[in-house]
């Protein structure tokens, strides 16, 4: 018998790799933080004595969720300014409120704040774009989740840096210092299209190839976007980035809701991932990704929350749900994303997209044991002919009982292990008041 951590028996076990099936009767063995082992229970218990045997017995186990698009500290902004379109939101609204509060202490208890909804939600990685961004690694490292830091570039000054040079500096500054840490990977994020200019995006394009990092652009979010490239610089945001030597394999483009058909194909022949963001992009009206004809033409596609002040919450089963159903009313193909590639989007293609997928997104022996237990024995989930269904278009986020990154439970029968939830209360409601008496 060969001592290991942990053994899992749940009712059903969804690897995601390398392909749909769901297993029965099959236990996941855990040892120094990675899967060692995932195998009929019989021969599990005959092989294995693990420190601890979890058995959940209504529960599907799935591998964590990957948020491939959020701005964690934007949870303090959560329902600030609802029901408008992308411009006014963002300049009447949400960057005046930021302008007044983001520093050190908005971005360290918001981000809290966001780890601790996205580990109830069963996300156990983050790819983050914001202000601050050592704070967002440090409080990640603390709550022991994983997550993506984006280093930040915006033609426009803040409490961080104050123009496109000074942003990449002090990024470059956190990724040396930084890199190889905990749970930690990095991503040059430069805005947007619209707020970088062209000489920043060229050295990030180097900079991305030279150090091998993704880089994570809101691009394609809006008509107006496009339009206004057309008139500053005669070509779409993706033709420029093109042209900047930005739309290839490192490009995490998030939004993409206006694309031709030919645009569809580029992406594709240049391996750019994309990130759907439906939640966010309904509620600003920002328009449609066309995710059938992206998954289509072969291009990965990762689904992300986009932050609370415009989605409003962090809850991927949300995502994928919504994911799911738009991408058959839009296309008039009730057959378009059907439940298991939206689990895939959420999980492994994620991964993908930040270069990560040798160590997550799915449940295969060798990786991180990043995994997630829903509980499918309640009522409103009854009865189970394929978990996997229920996963996208019946449960909720509340039913996840079991967060785990890299074998370490950080949500276990529900209750948060690494957040005071207390605590996280109190400074959330000092936010509230500081915030609200400024409106
Ligand atoms: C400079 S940090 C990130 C920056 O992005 C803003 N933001 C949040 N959501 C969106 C979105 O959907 N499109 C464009 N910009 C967005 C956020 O408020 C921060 O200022
Ligand atoms: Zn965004």
């Amino acid at each position: 018998m060969q001592s290991v951590d942990k053994i899992i028996t749940p009712r059903w076990i969804v690897p995601v790799e390398p392909d749909d099936t769901v297993l029965e009767g099959y236990s996941l063995v855990v040892h120094e933080g990675r899967i060692l082992d995932l195998l009929p229970t019989a021969e599990a218990e005959s092989r294995y004595h693990g420190e601890t045997h979890r058995r959940l017995n209504q529960h599907a186990l799935i591998p964590g969720l990957v948020n491939a698009h959020t701005h964690s500290p934007m949870t303090l902004l959560r329902g600030l300014a609802d029901d408008l379109p992308l411009m006014d939101w963002l300049q009447d609204h949400i960057w005046p409120a930021e302008g007044r509060f983001v520093g050190e202490d908005f971005v360290h208890d918001g981000t809290l704040l966001a780890a601790a909804e996205m580990l109830r939600g069963g996300t156990t990685c983050f790819n983050d774009m914001y202000f601050f961004p050592e704070t967002t690694a440090q409080v990640s490292g603390q709550v022991g989740i994983r997550a993506a830091i984006g280093l930040i570039v915006i033609d426009f000054p803040s409490a961080w840096a104050s123009q496109a040079s000074e942003y990449i500096d002090k990024g470059l500054d956190i990724f040396d210092r930084h890199k190889g840490e905990g749970l930690l990977s990095f991503c040059f994020a430069p805005h947007a299209p619209y707020t970088v200019a062209d000489e920043p995006l060229k050295r990030l394009a180097t900079l991305a190839a030279e150090l091998d990092m993704p880089v994570h652009m809101h691009v394609h979010e809006t008509a107006h976007e496009l339009e206004e490239s057309k008139a500053r610089f005669g070509v779409h945001p993706l033709e420029r980035l093109a042209q900047l030597g930005l739309a290839g394999p490192h490009l995490m483009a998030v939004h993409m809701t206006q694309l031709e058909t030919g645009e569809i194909a580029h992406l594709a022949d240049a391996g750019t991932h994309v990130v759907h963001c439906p939640e966010s992009n309904l509620k600003l009206a920002s328009g449609f990704c066309p995710v059938q004809a992206l998954v289509e033409a072969g291009v990965n596609v990762a689904l992300g929350t986009d932050g609370t002040a415009s989605n409003n919450d962090l809850d991927m089963f949300g995502e994928m749900r919504t994911a799911a159903l738009l991408a058959k009313g839009v296309s008039g193909n009730a057959a378009a994303l059907p439940a298991h590639t939206a689990l895939r989007m959420a999980t492994l293609n994620g991964a993908r997209a930040l270069g990560l997928a040798d160590e997550i997104g799915s449940l295969v022996p060798g990786k991180s044991a990043d995994m997630v237990a829903v509980n499918l024995g309640e009522l409103e989930s009854q009865p189970v002919y394929d978990p996997v269904s229920h996963l996208v278009y019946a449960v909720g986020r509340h039913q996840v009982s079991d967060t785990w990154v890299a074998g370490r439970p950080l949500l276990r029968d529900r209750q948060l292990t690494t957040i005071d939830e207390t605590q996280l209360r109190q400074r959330i409601s000092r936010w509230q008041t500081r915030i609200a008496e400024a409106d």
